[in-house]
């Protein structure tokens, strides 16, 4: 890095894109995605177990984000009707989208089922008979597997803990070997196989290989009783380094693949989301003010209507200065902050930053490339952020900063309420 560049984010130095595109706004970094889409895949080569690759798009869902994974071979998870467009409009092909989701509407089936895509993971007893219904009515046949609730604890945050009796994914795992018998009667489903997510950010090996066992154990049982299983769902979920955690490499979950479910003859595929696309992406905002007190708080331009994650889940992001001289030394516990009127818009309390930290100063939130942009709302009429992405040096805006006018244009008021203005 040259110091006079301030900090370079691959190749690119963050103080001319705020320049030109101003904060906050996402910035995404191409070579990022690919490198992590390569290495994930090549763990899973280097053990000669063909895996399938579904990245979760509701983590980043950008069409230039797809349009990557897709040149890397990828296909996609998706959790609604509205990711399937997304998908559709990069250029996905049907037979790479799995539909996951623990709701999902009549039309949004309907849609599934006449695009054909590969497979459909039901989630309660009731889907599966609607869909059926569905693929009946529109004179189709549907792929679909039972996505299971193992009862196993991710030992994640509870809030993304999805494999756990209670939680509402999945169909309950001592149901779902009679279920798989039963739907052989179905003539407009056709299961194919098993599915299962049993959580987010998980660290270690052992609720993989819990839930992946157990997953084996039904293969086997549903196979003994003379149906067939070509295919288990594994999820996503790996893990990836935010501050000191030691993180998981993909190694670790081909290994685990390959020990519980490698011998089974079943096609395997995974859907990861964070593990691929959280270190790919920053969220660049300036210092609106410092406040000195007791804490001192620094103030950004970013709020959490634009990176929820730490008000939601105390979820912890590298927070870096953009020092265009380079030379900048943390030496000074902050709280910082952000504008929006609640008091859990905080995005970290003493937190080391620079003693001189002042108004109009850059500052990079790490890691921000998963479940960031896509969680982004509009609260206090604050617009949607733009996004960058660069690539090999190069770098361009892929999504205009919302206007206000935008967010007015799209409200209507009811002429009897405007006629009230006429009449007192
Ligand atoms: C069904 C399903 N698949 C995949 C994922 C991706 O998870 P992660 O981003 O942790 O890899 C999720 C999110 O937790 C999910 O609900
Ligand atoms: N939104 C969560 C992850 C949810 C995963 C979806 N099931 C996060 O930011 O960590």
């Amino acid at each position: 890095m040259d110091a006079r560049d301030g900090l370079l984010f691959e190749g690119v130095p963050l103080h001319v894109i705020a320049a030109a595109v101003g904060t906050p706004c996402w910035i995404t970094g191409a070579e990022t995605l690919r490198r992590r889409a390569k290495a994930l895949r090549a763990a899973f080569e280097a053990r000669n177990l063909p895996v399938n690759m579904h990245f979760a798009m509701k983590s980043q869902d950008h069409q230039a984000t797809l349009t990557i994974l897709r040149q890397c071979g990828y296909g996609v998870d998706i959790v609604s009707g509205g990711e399937m467009q997304r998908a559709l409009h990069a250029g996905i092909s049907p037979s790479g989208i799995v539909f996951s989701g623990v709701g999902k509407s009549d039309a949004e089936l309907r849609a599934a089922v006449e695009h054909d895509i590969a497979q459909i993971n039901v989630e309660s007893v009731e889907e599966l008979y609607r869909l059926d219904d569905i693929a009946r009515a529109c004179g189709r046949v549907a792929r679909a597997a039972l996505r299971v609730n193992p009862d196993v604890d991710a030992d994640t945050h509870d809030k993304i803990s999805t494999g756990r009796a209670g939680d509402k994914f999945g169909i309950e795992h001592r149901r779902a070997v009679a279920l798989y018998g039963e739907a052989a009667s179905l003539k407009n489903v056709r299961l194919v196989g098993l599915a299962v997510h049993l959580g987010s950010q998980m660290l270690t090996a052992g609720p993989f290989r819990e839930g992946y066992s157990r997953l084996a154990d039904m293969v086997r049982e549903i196979r003994a009783a003379g149906h067939t299983v070509e295919a288990v769902d594994c999820g996503g979920g790996l893990g990836i380094r935010y501050r000191d955690e030691i993180a998981p490499s993909p190694d670790m979950l081909a290994g685990v693949l390959a020990e519980t479910l490698g011998d089974l003859d079943v096609r395997l595929s995974i859907e990861p989301g964070r593990w691929l696309s959280a270190p790919t992406g920053i969220l660049l905002t300036r210092v609106i003010e410092t406040k000195a007190g007791n804490p001192d708080f620094v103030v950004l331009d970013a709020a959490m209507n634009d990176l929820a994650r730490p008000s939601l889940y105390e979820s912890w992001h590298g927070i870096m200065p953009v020092a265009p001289n380079g030379l900048t030394s943390l030496t000074k516990l902050w709280d910082i902050v952000g504008p929006v009127c609640e008091s859990s818009d905080i995005f970290a309390r003493d937190r080391a930053l620079p003693a001189d930290t002042k108004r109009g100063d850059l500052i990079a939130l790490l890691d921000t490339g998963a479940y960031g942009s896509v969680m982004s709302s509009t609260y206090n009429t604050r617009p949607l952020a733009a996004q960058v992405l660069i690539d090999n040096g190069k770098w361009e805006i892929i999504r205009q900063r919302q206007s206000v006018a935008e967010l007015i244009a799209a409200e209507t008021v009811p002429e009897w309420l405007t006629a009230k203005d006429d009449h007192g």
